[in-house]
């Protein structure tokens, strides 16, 4: 199954929600527009866009995606079989786009996590020139699709690889976020494209989280770096770190605790771990990713804050949008911080993590 297949699959709590939620707010129009044929004429429905094919950014951002040639048109009616009244093509429920509206809609964005500035900001550039409108939900959710694309576009960067060798990831966040998860499933999926890939169990106060580092790394068929139970995580960096330059490995990982109970604790254990690596590489860390549990909604958000605090965050990663209804905070949080998003989770399998997509997650989210 495709990645994308996947997304489309596993988002549906996050999509049912939105797509429903516009279904729902067209739906209350006070009166479902009868063709008669003497109404101002509107723009055919969009079709939804195709799922296969990664669609160009639009060049213009409240203007509907291009509809491609091959796919199937609405049946448009001549004028004679207007006058007539022999519209045979279901009429899909229209209502004017106004205040009240725009509201509804404001509202639904906020509760699927979008985050009120963003949901702001999203609902005016949809009101932009068609205020007066009768407008369909298809119609609504390729505008949506086509402006949280747009907000996205920007932060959709894979992990950077640079030629140093060993390359050191430090993966960053709060307990429970999916870090483990995450380094076993880019560590599987480097080593898939031939790259030599060394696991460093920085959690070292948590002995169930250094066994599941090990499960991961198993599987992947990695070496995951291991020191005694409450040792010190920067002296197990920095022996990993030689390990991984006598192996000439491309890559390190480094996993760390997640404790933000006592942040002063961790900002220098991190620290700490940046200072011993940097006295072998001065470039190193070259990335250090933030893993994200979509399933906190709106409290991501300030996780990138206080993270952002205590690490040097160059990169994004959420997980768990599958089975959570809260996958619009990604917006939010590209709305709001910039930072790159360099993959998103959808599950507990090696390949449910994947290169971030603005398009396909857009339309996913969307339910287009
Ligand atoms: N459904 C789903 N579950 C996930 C995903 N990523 C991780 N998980 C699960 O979330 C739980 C926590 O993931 P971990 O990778 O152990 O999280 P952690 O941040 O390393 O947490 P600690 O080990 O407590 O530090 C595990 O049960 C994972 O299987 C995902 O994308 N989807």
């Amino acid at each position: 199954m495709s990645f994308f297949s996947k997304l489309k699959d596993r988002l549906t709590r996050s999509s049912s929600k939105i797509g429903q939620g516009l279904d729902d707010i067209v739906g209350e129009a006070p009166e479902v527009a009868p063709r008669t044929g003497t109404e101002r004429a509107e723009p055919a429905p969009e079709p939804p866009a195709p799922t296969s094919v990664p669609q160009p950014a639009p060049d213009e951002k409240l203007q509907p995606a291009p509809t491609p040639a091959q796919q199937p048109q609405p049946e448009r009616t001549g004028l004679v079989g207007r006058l007539f009244g022999r519209d045979n093509a279901p009429a899909e429920p229209r209502r004017e786009l106004d205040d009240a509206m725009l509201e509804e809609l404001e509202d639904m964005l906020i509760a699927a996590d979008l985050g009120v500035d963003t949901a702001l900001r999203v609902v005016s550039n949809i009101a932009e020139g068609r205020l007066g409108r009768k407008v369909s939900s298809s119609e609504l959710k390729g505008w949506l699709a086509a402006e949280i694309e747009r907000i996205m576009a920007p932060v959709a960067r894979p992990l950077p690889l640079y030629p140093k060798k060993p390359q050191v990831v430090l993966v960053v966040g709060v307990n429970g976020s999916g870090k483990t998860t995450t380094i076993g499933k880019l560590a599987s999926q480097f080593r898939a494209a031939g790259k030599s890939v060394v696991i460093a169990a920085g959690d070292t106060f948590r002995a169930a989280a250094v066994e599941q580092l090990q499960v991961w790394g198993d599987r992947a068929g990695v070496p995951v770096m291991k020191a005694a139970e409450g040792s010190d995580p920067a002296s197990l960096a920095y022996d990993a770190m030689t390990r991984a330059e006598a192996e000439s490995a491309d890559l390190l990982m480094i996993d760390t605790a997640g404790r933000l109970q006592n942040r002063a604790d961790l900002m220098e254990e991190l620290a700490k771990i940046v200072r011993v690596i940097r006295k072998k590489d001065p470039s190193a860390p070259h990335n250090t990713l933030l893993v994200l549990d979509a399933t906190t909604g709106q409290n991501a958000l300030s996780q990138v804050e206080t993270f952002r605090k205590l690490a040097d965050v160059s990169g994004l990663v959420m997980t768990k949008l599958d089975g959570t209804a809260r996958g619009g905070v990604l917006v939010a949080l590209a709305d709001k911080f910039g930072l790159p998003i360099h993959a998103i989770g959808v599950g507990e399998q090696i390949d449910d993590l994947d290169a971030f997509e603005p398009g396909d997650f857009a339309r996913a989210l969307v339910g287009a």
